[in-house]
Protein backbone atom coordinates (compact mmCIF):
# COMPACT_ATOMS: atom_id res chain seq x y z
CA UNK A 1 0.00 0.00 0.00
CA UNK A 2 1.17 3.28 -0.77
CA UNK A 3 1.67 6.17 2.06
CA UNK A 4 0.62 9.19 -0.45
CA UNK A 5 -0.87 10.79 2.63
CA UNK A 6 -4.55 9.60 3.89
CA UNK A 7 -6.76 6.77 2.12
CA UNK A 8 -6.11 6.61 -1.74
CA UNK A 9 -9.79 7.46 -2.56
CA UNK A 10 -13.19 8.27 -0.73
CA UNK A 11 -16.82 7.75 -2.05
CA UNK A 12 -18.84 11.46 -1.72
CA UNK A 13 -21.71 10.83 -3.23
CA UNK A 14 -23.87 7.31 -4.29
CA UNK A 15 -26.62 7.38 -7.16
CA UNK A 16 -30.01 7.19 -5.80
CA UNK A 17 -30.96 5.43 -9.29
CA UNK A 18 -27.88 3.41 -10.36
CA UNK A 19 -24.57 1.86 -8.80
CA UNK A 20 -22.84 5.45 -10.35
CA UNK A 21 -20.69 7.32 -7.65
CA UNK A 22 -18.66 10.71 -6.98
CA UNK A 23 -15.34 10.29 -5.73
CA UNK A 24 -12.06 11.97 -4.55
CA UNK A 25 -8.81 10.26 -5.48
CA UNK A 26 -6.02 11.09 -3.80
CA UNK A 27 -2.28 11.22 -5.39
CA UNK A 28 0.97 12.45 -5.05
CA UNK A 29 0.26 14.68 -7.64
CA UNK A 30 -3.21 15.72 -6.14
CA UNK A 31 -6.57 15.11 -5.91
CA UNK A 32 -9.02 13.65 -9.45
CA UNK A 33 -12.57 13.94 -8.78
CA UNK A 34 -13.98 11.11 -10.36
CA UNK A 35 -15.82 9.83 -12.43
CA UNK A 36 -12.90 10.84 -14.35
CA UNK A 37 -11.21 10.75 -18.28
CA UNK A 38 -7.56 10.78 -18.55
CA UNK A 39 -6.94 11.66 -22.39
CA UNK A 40 -3.72 9.06 -23.50
CA UNK A 41 -0.73 10.61 -23.53
CA UNK A 42 1.24 7.74 -24.97
CA UNK A 43 4.75 9.32 -25.55
CA UNK A 44 4.78 11.61 -22.86
CA UNK A 45 2.48 14.56 -24.82
CA UNK A 46 -1.14 15.00 -25.47
CA UNK A 47 -0.28 14.66 -29.18
CA UNK A 48 -0.10 18.19 -30.58
CA UNK A 49 -1.25 19.89 -27.57
CA UNK A 50 0.30 22.21 -24.54
CA UNK A 51 0.23 21.55 -21.10
CA UNK A 52 -1.97 24.70 -20.11
CA UNK A 53 -4.58 23.62 -23.14
CA UNK A 54 -5.23 20.39 -21.36
CA UNK A 55 -5.79 21.40 -18.05
CA UNK A 56 -8.08 24.55 -20.04
CA UNK A 57 -10.26 21.84 -20.78
CA UNK A 58 -10.78 20.44 -16.99
CA UNK A 59 -8.07 17.27 -17.06
CA UNK A 60 -7.02 16.31 -14.03
CA UNK A 61 -4.95 13.17 -14.97
CA UNK A 62 -3.55 11.80 -17.80
CA UNK A 63 -2.11 8.60 -19.03
CA UNK A 64 1.06 7.90 -20.37
CA UNK A 65 2.20 4.28 -22.13
CA UNK A 66 4.94 2.18 -19.84
CA UNK A 67 5.14 0.25 -23.75
CA UNK A 68 6.90 3.66 -25.77
CA UNK A 69 8.75 5.31 -22.87
CA UNK A 70 10.47 1.77 -22.38
CA UNK A 71 11.76 1.94 -26.19
CA UNK A 72 12.40 5.64 -26.62
CA UNK A 73 13.40 7.62 -25.11
CA UNK A 74 13.81 4.45 -21.84
CA UNK A 75 12.56 5.54 -18.75
CA UNK A 76 16.54 5.59 -17.50
CA UNK A 77 16.70 9.15 -19.43
CA UNK A 78 13.44 10.21 -18.24
CA UNK A 79 14.68 9.51 -14.88
CA UNK A 80 17.80 11.59 -15.63
CA UNK A 81 15.96 14.27 -16.33
CA UNK A 82 13.47 14.62 -13.53
CA UNK A 83 10.61 12.15 -14.15
CA UNK A 84 7.24 12.40 -16.16
CA UNK A 85 6.02 15.61 -14.66
CA UNK A 86 9.02 17.78 -14.92
CA UNK A 87 9.99 16.21 -18.44
CA UNK A 88 6.79 16.64 -20.02
CA UNK A 89 5.59 19.79 -17.62
CA UNK A 90 2.21 18.49 -16.33
CA UNK A 91 2.14 18.60 -12.89
CA UNK A 92 -1.07 16.88 -12.01
CA UNK A 93 -1.60 13.35 -11.47
CA UNK A 94 -0.07 10.95 -14.03
CA UNK A 95 -1.02 6.87 -14.50
CA UNK A 96 1.08 5.07 -16.53
CA UNK A 97 -0.13 1.56 -17.69
CA UNK A 98 2.08 -1.25 -17.53
CA UNK A 99 2.98 -1.84 -21.33
CA UNK A 100 0.59 -4.89 -21.39
CA UNK A 101 -1.80 -4.40 -23.94
CA UNK A 102 1.07 -2.26 -26.32
CA UNK A 103 2.99 -5.73 -26.15
CA UNK A 104 0.46 -7.48 -27.37
CA UNK A 105 -0.62 -5.17 -29.98
CA UNK A 106 2.28 -2.79 -30.78
CA UNK A 107 5.51 -5.51 -30.42
CA UNK A 108 6.65 -8.03 -32.97
CA UNK A 109 6.55 -11.68 -32.16
CA UNK A 110 5.70 -12.13 -28.95
CA UNK A 111 6.67 -14.91 -26.72
CA UNK A 112 5.26 -14.91 -23.42
CA UNK A 113 7.39 -17.24 -20.83
CA UNK A 114 6.52 -17.54 -17.29
CA UNK A 115 9.53 -15.09 -16.71
CA UNK A 116 7.96 -12.27 -18.59
CA UNK A 117 7.27 -10.98 -22.48
CA UNK A 118 10.02 -11.04 -24.89
CA UNK A 119 9.25 -9.04 -28.00
CA UNK A 120 10.92 -7.27 -30.92
CA UNK A 121 10.46 -3.35 -30.57
CA UNK A 122 8.19 -2.08 -33.58
CA UNK A 123 10.87 0.51 -33.53
CA UNK A 124 14.03 -0.90 -34.51
CA UNK A 125 13.52 -4.54 -34.19
CA UNK A 126 16.05 -5.17 -30.96
CA UNK A 127 14.89 -7.93 -28.53
CA UNK A 128 12.54 -6.45 -25.51
CA UNK A 129 11.92 -8.28 -22.64
CA UNK A 130 9.42 -6.91 -20.00
CA UNK A 131 8.82 -8.80 -16.70
CA UNK A 132 6.69 -7.88 -14.05
CA UNK A 133 9.73 -6.63 -12.47
CA UNK A 134 10.57 -4.71 -15.18
CA UNK A 135 7.04 -3.14 -15.33
CA UNK A 136 7.59 -1.70 -11.90
CA UNK A 137 11.19 -0.62 -12.51
CA UNK A 138 10.25 1.53 -15.76
CA UNK A 139 6.83 3.01 -13.71
CA UNK A 140 8.97 3.67 -10.62
CA UNK A 141 11.95 5.39 -13.00
CA UNK A 142 8.92 7.67 -14.81
CA UNK A 143 7.32 8.40 -11.36
CA UNK A 144 3.70 8.12 -12.42
CA UNK A 145 1.38 8.67 -8.79
CA UNK A 146 -0.57 5.27 -10.29
CA UNK A 147 1.32 2.37 -11.90
CA UNK A 148 -0.42 -0.46 -13.10
CA UNK A 149 0.63 -4.45 -12.75
CA UNK A 150 1.87 -6.27 -16.14
CA UNK A 151 -0.90 -8.42 -17.39
CA UNK A 152 -1.33 -10.92 -19.70
CA UNK A 153 -3.68 -9.80 -22.75
CA UNK A 154 -5.16 -12.24 -25.39
CA UNK A 155 -7.12 -11.16 -28.02
CA UNK A 156 -10.69 -11.73 -28.22
CA UNK A 157 -12.37 -13.64 -29.43
CA UNK A 158 -10.82 -16.69 -27.68
CA UNK A 159 -10.73 -20.50 -26.61
CA UNK A 160 -12.11 -20.64 -22.91
CA UNK A 161 -8.45 -22.20 -21.95
CA UNK A 162 -6.89 -19.92 -23.89
CA UNK A 163 -7.98 -16.57 -21.31
CA UNK A 164 -8.33 -19.37 -18.30
CA UNK A 165 -4.55 -19.61 -18.74
CA UNK A 166 -3.74 -16.07 -19.42
CA UNK A 167 -5.95 -14.81 -16.48
CA UNK A 168 -3.79 -17.08 -14.64
CA UNK A 169 -0.46 -15.99 -15.92
CA UNK A 170 -1.99 -12.21 -14.77
CA UNK A 171 -2.55 -13.72 -11.18
CA UNK A 172 1.22 -14.57 -11.09
CA UNK A 173 2.62 -11.56 -12.45
CA UNK A 174 0.13 -9.50 -10.33
CA UNK A 175 2.04 -10.89 -7.34
CA UNK A 176 5.28 -10.53 -8.58
CA UNK A 177 4.95 -6.85 -9.35
CA UNK A 178 3.25 -6.28 -6.09
CA UNK A 179 6.35 -7.62 -4.89
CA UNK A 180 8.66 -5.83 -6.55
CA UNK A 181 6.80 -2.16 -6.05
CA UNK A 182 8.86 -0.02 -3.53
CA UNK A 183 7.62 3.68 -4.44
CA UNK A 184 5.51 4.75 -1.19
CA UNK A 185 4.36 7.62 -3.51
CA UNK A 186 2.75 5.62 -5.65
CA UNK A 187 -0.50 3.75 -6.18
CA UNK A 188 -0.37 -0.04 -7.47
CA UNK A 189 -3.45 -1.10 -9.32
CA UNK A 190 -4.15 -4.38 -10.24
CA UNK A 191 -5.88 -5.69 -13.33
CA UNK A 192 -8.88 -8.11 -13.92
CA UNK A 193 -8.52 -10.12 -17.01
CA UNK A 194 -10.50 -13.33 -17.88
CA UNK A 195 -12.40 -11.82 -21.29
CA UNK A 196 -15.79 -12.23 -21.60
CA UNK A 197 -16.24 -15.40 -18.78
CA UNK A 198 -18.36 -14.03 -15.57
CA UNK A 199 -17.14 -16.98 -13.57
CA UNK A 200 -13.27 -16.18 -14.80
CA UNK A 201 -13.66 -12.43 -14.35
CA UNK A 202 -15.09 -13.12 -10.63
CA UNK A 203 -12.41 -15.41 -10.27
CA UNK A 204 -9.76 -13.06 -11.15
CA UNK A 205 -11.40 -10.27 -8.59
CA UNK A 206 -11.46 -12.67 -5.71
CA UNK A 207 -7.88 -13.32 -6.11
CA UNK A 208 -6.97 -9.38 -6.62
CA UNK A 209 -8.50 -8.45 -3.93
CA UNK A 210 -7.10 -11.16 -1.60
CA UNK A 211 -3.68 -9.88 -2.56
CA UNK A 212 -5.22 -6.46 -2.12
CA UNK A 213 -4.25 -3.45 -4.28
CA UNK A 214 -4.69 0.34 -4.22
CA UNK A 215 -7.05 0.20 -6.88
CA UNK A 216 -8.60 -2.13 -9.42
CA UNK A 217 -8.64 -1.84 -13.31
CA UNK A 218 -10.96 -3.65 -15.70
CA UNK A 219 -8.74 -5.34 -18.50
CA UNK A 220 -9.36 -6.52 -21.82
CA UNK A 221 -12.73 -5.27 -22.52
CA UNK A 222 -13.46 -2.98 -25.98
CA UNK A 223 -11.22 -4.91 -27.95
CA UNK A 224 -14.40 -5.77 -30.93
CA UNK A 225 -16.76 -7.28 -28.28
CA UNK A 226 -20.27 -5.74 -29.30
CA UNK A 227 -20.68 -3.24 -26.46
CA UNK A 228 -23.74 -4.62 -24.77
CA UNK A 229 -21.23 -8.13 -24.03
CA UNK A 230 -18.94 -5.10 -22.54
CA UNK A 231 -22.18 -3.79 -20.55
CA UNK A 232 -22.58 -7.45 -19.42
CA UNK A 233 -19.75 -8.22 -17.66
CA UNK A 234 -19.44 -4.91 -16.38
CA UNK A 235 -22.83 -5.53 -14.30
CA UNK A 236 -21.06 -8.37 -13.20
CA UNK A 237 -17.70 -7.42 -12.41
CA UNK A 238 -18.12 -3.89 -11.65
CA UNK A 239 -20.32 -4.10 -8.27
CA UNK A 240 -18.03 -6.83 -7.02
CA UNK A 241 -14.74 -4.99 -7.21
CA UNK A 242 -14.26 -2.95 -3.21
CA UNK A 243 -16.37 -0.04 -2.88
CA UNK A 244 -13.51 1.93 -1.18
CA UNK A 245 -11.31 1.19 -4.15
CA UNK A 246 -10.87 3.30 -7.28
CA UNK A 247 -12.68 0.74 -10.23
CA UNK A 248 -10.58 1.78 -13.84
CA UNK A 249 -12.19 0.69 -17.13
CA UNK A 250 -9.41 0.58 -19.44
CA UNK A 251 -9.24 1.73 -22.99
CA UNK A 252 -12.99 2.93 -22.96
CA UNK A 253 -14.51 4.78 -24.86
CA UNK A 254 -17.20 6.38 -26.69
CA UNK A 255 -18.91 8.83 -24.54
CA UNK A 256 -22.18 6.10 -24.21
CA UNK A 257 -19.75 3.41 -22.85
CA UNK A 258 -18.76 6.30 -20.16
CA UNK A 259 -22.12 6.81 -18.99
CA UNK A 260 -23.05 3.12 -19.48
CA UNK A 261 -19.95 2.33 -17.52
CA UNK A 262 -20.57 4.70 -14.87
CA UNK A 263 -23.89 3.70 -13.86
CA UNK A 264 -22.33 0.41 -13.10
CA UNK A 265 -20.07 2.01 -10.67
CA UNK A 266 -17.07 2.63 -12.78
CA UNK A 267 -14.77 5.40 -11.48
CA UNK A 268 -11.85 6.16 -13.97
CA UNK A 269 -10.93 5.59 -17.76
CA UNK A 270 -8.97 6.47 -20.83
CA UNK A 271 -9.09 6.17 -24.24
CA UNK A 272 -7.26 7.54 -27.36
CA UNK A 273 -10.68 7.83 -28.95
CA UNK A 274 -10.89 12.00 -28.36
CA UNK A 275 -7.66 12.96 -29.47
CA UNK A 276 -6.96 10.05 -32.19
CA UNK A 277 -10.64 11.33 -34.45
CA UNK A 278 -10.01 14.82 -33.49
CA UNK A 279 -6.81 14.50 -35.35
CA UNK A 280 -8.86 12.77 -38.08
CA UNK A 281 -10.99 15.67 -38.33
CA UNK A 282 -13.63 13.70 -36.25
CA UNK A 283 -15.67 16.55 -33.50
CA UNK A 284 -17.74 15.18 -30.78
CA UNK A 285 -20.92 17.63 -30.42
CA UNK A 286 -24.11 17.67 -28.42
CA UNK A 287 -26.08 16.97 -31.40
CA UNK A 288 -23.65 14.10 -33.05
CA UNK A 289 -20.10 13.56 -34.81
CA UNK A 290 -19.37 16.11 -37.23
CA UNK A 291 -16.94 14.93 -40.24
CA UNK A 292 -15.01 18.50 -40.25
CA UNK A 293 -13.54 17.58 -43.97
CA UNK A 294 -17.52 17.99 -45.50
CA UNK A 295 -18.39 20.18 -48.09
CA UNK A 296 -21.07 21.35 -45.78
CA UNK A 297 -18.87 23.47 -43.25
CA UNK A 298 -16.94 25.09 -46.14
CA UNK A 299 -18.89 28.58 -45.53
CA UNK A 300 -20.46 27.43 -41.71
CA UNK A 301 -19.53 30.35 -39.60
CA UNK A 302 -20.70 28.61 -36.60
CA UNK A 303 -18.47 26.43 -34.13
CA UNK A 304 -18.49 23.31 -34.11
CA UNK A 305 -20.58 23.00 -30.74
CA UNK A 306 -22.49 26.11 -30.57
CA UNK A 307 -22.57 25.14 -26.07
CA UNK A 308 -18.60 24.33 -25.91
CA UNK A 309 -16.63 26.79 -24.19
CA UNK A 310 -13.26 25.43 -25.38
CA UNK A 311 -10.80 27.42 -27.73
CA UNK A 312 -11.04 25.84 -30.69
CA UNK A 313 -14.79 26.43 -30.70
CA UNK A 314 -13.80 30.09 -31.05
CA UNK A 315 -13.32 29.34 -35.13
CA UNK A 316 -15.65 29.01 -37.51
CA UNK A 317 -16.47 25.26 -38.66
CA UNK A 318 -15.31 27.26 -42.45
CA UNK A 319 -12.02 27.83 -40.99
CA UNK A 320 -11.49 24.27 -39.02
CA UNK A 321 -12.37 22.76 -42.74
CA UNK A 322 -9.91 25.04 -44.47
CA UNK A 323 -7.21 23.76 -41.92
CA UNK A 324 -7.46 20.56 -42.16
CA UNK A 325 -8.05 20.82 -46.45
CA UNK A 326 -4.84 22.45 -46.66
CA UNK A 327 -3.34 19.63 -44.20
CA UNK A 328 -2.23 22.53 -41.58
CA UNK A 329 -1.04 21.03 -38.10
CA UNK A 330 -3.39 23.35 -36.52
CA UNK A 331 -6.49 21.51 -37.68
CA UNK A 332 -5.74 18.40 -35.42
CA UNK A 333 -4.83 20.43 -32.73
CA UNK A 334 -8.25 22.19 -32.40
CA UNK A 335 -10.06 19.40 -32.82
CA UNK A 336 -8.11 17.12 -30.41
CA UNK A 337 -8.65 19.87 -27.79
CA UNK A 338 -12.35 20.27 -28.40
CA UNK A 339 -12.53 16.58 -28.28
CA UNK A 340 -11.03 16.85 -25.14
CA UNK A 341 -13.30 19.57 -23.45
CA UNK A 342 -15.81 17.52 -24.98
CA UNK A 343 -15.32 14.40 -22.64
CA UNK A 344 -14.37 16.57 -19.52
CA UNK A 345 -17.99 18.39 -20.08
CA UNK A 346 -20.02 15.37 -20.26
CA UNK A 347 -18.17 13.80 -17.19
CA UNK A 348 -18.68 17.03 -15.32
CA UNK A 349 -22.22 17.14 -16.04
CA UNK A 350 -22.35 13.47 -14.87
CA UNK A 351 -20.82 14.04 -11.72
CA UNK A 352 -23.55 16.94 -11.25
CA UNK A 353 -26.08 14.46 -11.99
CA UNK A 354 -24.58 11.95 -9.38
CA UNK A 355 -24.72 14.87 -6.83
CA UNK A 356 -28.77 15.28 -8.14
CA UNK A 357 -29.47 11.47 -7.25
CA UNK A 358 -30.83 11.34 -11.01
CA UNK A 359 -28.04 9.94 -12.93
CA UNK A 360 -30.59 7.55 -14.43
CA UNK A 361 -32.86 10.28 -15.98
CA UNK A 362 -29.29 11.64 -17.22
CA UNK A 363 -27.83 8.38 -18.60
CA UNK A 364 -31.60 7.66 -20.52
CA UNK A 365 -31.58 11.52 -21.85
CA UNK A 366 -28.32 10.44 -23.59
CA UNK A 367 -29.47 7.35 -24.92
CA UNK A 368 -32.21 8.65 -26.38
CA UNK A 369 -30.15 12.10 -28.43
CA UNK A 370 -27.25 9.84 -29.13
CA UNK A 371 -29.04 6.69 -30.44
CA UNK A 372 -29.72 8.26 -34.00
CA UNK A 373 -26.10 8.58 -33.84
CA UNK A 374 -22.26 7.12 -33.29
CA UNK A 375 -22.00 8.39 -29.75
O1 LIG B 1 1.55 17.35 -24.66
C1 LIG B 1 1.78 18.16 -23.53
C2 LIG B 1 0.52 18.25 -22.71
C3 LIG B 1 0.74 17.32 -21.56
F1 LIG B 1 0.02 17.75 -20.53
F2 LIG B 1 0.43 16.06 -21.90
C4 LIG B 1 2.22 17.38 -21.30
C5 LIG B 1 2.84 17.56 -22.67
O2 LIG B 1 3.89 18.48 -22.61
ZN1 LIG C 1 -15.17 23.16 -28.34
Amino acid sequence: MSTVGGEIFSVVRTDSQTLARCGILRTAHGIVHTPAFMPVGTQATIKGLLPHLVEGTGTEIILSNTYHLLLRPKPETVAALGGLHRFMGWHKPILTDSGGFQVFSLAQLTRIEERGAVFRSHLDGSLVELTPERAIEVQELLGSDIAMVLDHVVALPNERSVIEDAMERSLRWAERCQKAHQRKDQWLFGIVQGGLEPDLRLRCVEELVQMGFDGYAIGGLSVGEPPAEMYRILDVVAPSLPAERPRYLMGVGRPIDLLEAIARGVDLFDCVMPTRNGRNAMAFTEAGPLRMRNACHERDPRPMDPTCPCLACTFSRGYIRHLFMAREMLGPILVSLHNIAFYQRLLRQARAAIEAGSFGDFLEEKRATWSRTTM
